[in-house]
């Protein structure tokens, strides 16, 4: 393959001194990561008096994230950042509070649910298709918009029945500027600075924040009381502590009804921003992508029996994701003195997973920056350390919405590449920022023509 490189994050190439390294932190955390974690295992970078560690190397990432998971809670500026929108929800309570919510959600992420989401799944994303044939084909689309609008109509669908009176424009806007600020309260956290330090963009982050727990709030009243439903909240509000029988809480519910709002929907949108972008750019792909959807469906709309058995277009967004992990760090912080790979690390070090580092790494994959769907290929795939493609995490704390959010990932990308062919709308090659998640920067924008014309 003769294509260019995918564009690829700027990284540090020296280790930064503390103020630089805040400064880019601000600027864009993915600044802050150094270059060498594309090459060493297991890095150790001295800051303020105490060390972080980068961690890279696949045994130790598993020794991290699953083998001695019970030694790491998530780490405190990441908590710092998501806390004050998600509260004590599944992805931010930790122990015997985190375990009890997992139980609780799990039944809604067995595969035969998962399954029965997929007509929901195609059918949000035929709405979508319907939206882009009814505007100009010289109008560029907001990707981003876009497959954000399809990932949030399914996640409400599948996870809240549907309650469509949600501003969906408004919960985009309001996640947007809540994310905004979060490299702010990850610096302050690195700086020790105490709960509550002003700081830029903090009163548009609390309204945003408001917004989107009263949107949720508000939601589960109304669902106390009335019929149960097969849905999530019905899940929840069923939910009682094994030992004191207790229920959940509106606010408890809310916190998770939040994280699964948010979670479940801004990551599989980005993936699936750049899936796009990437067949886009790269021809050959995109018509083995299209080969693959033609040959399954005969043509005729895609239906739910063939999702699963769209091999090649699962392989895409499994390079998408590796490429662009919407993750791109997974923190934790050492609860007790550990060994790490012959390194001695204390208590309270921030211990970091840079997916981004581990997916391109120099020693893991052959020419990482390429993209290359058959990396996906069942034999390629058993011949890798299982713990080299984290897109998820991995361990106890793995995402619970991995396989929802391949599934519903083929469906939107087989109803789509069909009826249209994207281009990018200009020359500018998108850069990488992380707010939490690895968005494009700017926006990206794609024209989209409709394929019989
Ligand atoms: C491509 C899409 C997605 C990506 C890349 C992604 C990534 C991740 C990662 C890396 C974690 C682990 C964080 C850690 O260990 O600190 C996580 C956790 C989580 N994800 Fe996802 N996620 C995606 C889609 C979804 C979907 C569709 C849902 C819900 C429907 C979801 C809900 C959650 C929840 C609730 C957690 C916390 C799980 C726990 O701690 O028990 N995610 N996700």
């Amino acid at each position: 393959m003769n294509q260019p490189l995918a564009p690829m994050a700027r990284l540090s190439a020296a280790p930064l001194p503390p103020l630089a390294l805040l400064r880019a932190i601000l600027r864009n955390p993915m600044e802050a990561i150094p270059a060498a974690t594309l090459r060493e295992p297991i890095l150790l970078q001295p800051f303020l008096g105490r060390g972080r560690v980068f961690v890279m190397a696949p045994d130790l990432v598993g020794q991290v994230l699953n083998a001695e998971a019970e030694s790491f809670h998530k780490a405190e500026a990441m908590q710092r950042a998501l806390k004050p929108a998600l509260g004590e929800g599944l992805l931010t309570a930790e122990d015997e509070h985190w375990r009890r919510q997992r139980r609780a959600a799990a039944p809604i992420f067995r595969h035969d649910r998962l399954l029965g989401f997929l007509p929901a799944m195609i059918a949000a994303a035929g709405r979508t298709r319907a939206r882009w044939a009814a505007q100009p084909n010289e109008q560029p689309l907001d990707l981003g918009h876009e497959m954000m609008r399809t990932t949030f109509d399914i996640i409400v669908e599948t996870m809240l029945s549907g309650h469509n009176d949600i501003d969906v424009d408004r919960v985009e806007r309001s996640i947007t500027d809540y994310l905004g600020a979060t490299s702010w309260a990850i610096a302050l956290a690195m700086l020790r600075a105490p709960l509550g330090t002003p700081h830029p963009g903090r009163g548009r982050a609390d309204r945003a924040r408001h917004y989107l727990r009263g949107e949720l709030l508000r939601l589960v009243a109304a669902r106390r009381g009335a019929a149960e439903r097969d849905d999530l909240i019905s899940l929840l509000l069923r939910a009682a502590d094994p030992e004191s029988g207790e229920a959940m809480d509106d606010r408890a519910i809310a916190d998770n009804l939040l994280t699964f709002v948010t979670a479940g929907h801004e990551t599989t949108a980005l993936a699936l921003c750049w899936s796009l972008y990437l067949l886009a750019t790269h021809p050959e792909a995109e018509a083995r992508v299209l080969g693959e959807i033609a040959a399954v469906t005969g043509g005729a709309p895609l239906e739910p029996g063939h999702v699963p058995k769209l091999h090649y277009t699962r392989q895409v967004f499994q390079e998408a994701l590796r490429l662009y992990p919407p993750a791109p760090i997974v923190a934790r912080s050492a609860r007790r003195d550990v060994q790490l790979g012959g390194l001695a690390v204390r208590a309270g070090t921030p211990v970091y997973i840079p997916v981004y580092s581990v997916h391109r790494h120099r020693s893991l994959w052959e020419e990482p920056d390429r993209f290359d769907p058959d990396r996906f290929a069942p034999e390629a795939v058993k011949a890798r350390h299982r713990y080299s493609f984290l897109p998820f995490g991995a361990g106890p704390r793995i995402c619970i919405g991995a396989a929802f959010a391949t599934l519903e990932a083929v469906a939107i990308l087989a109803t789509l590449l069909p009826a249209f062919r994207l281009a990018p709308a200009g020359n500018e090659r998108p850069e990488l920022l992380m707010r939490i998640t690895l968005r494009p920067s700017p926006a990206m924008r794609m024209l989209a023509s409709p394929r019989a014309a």
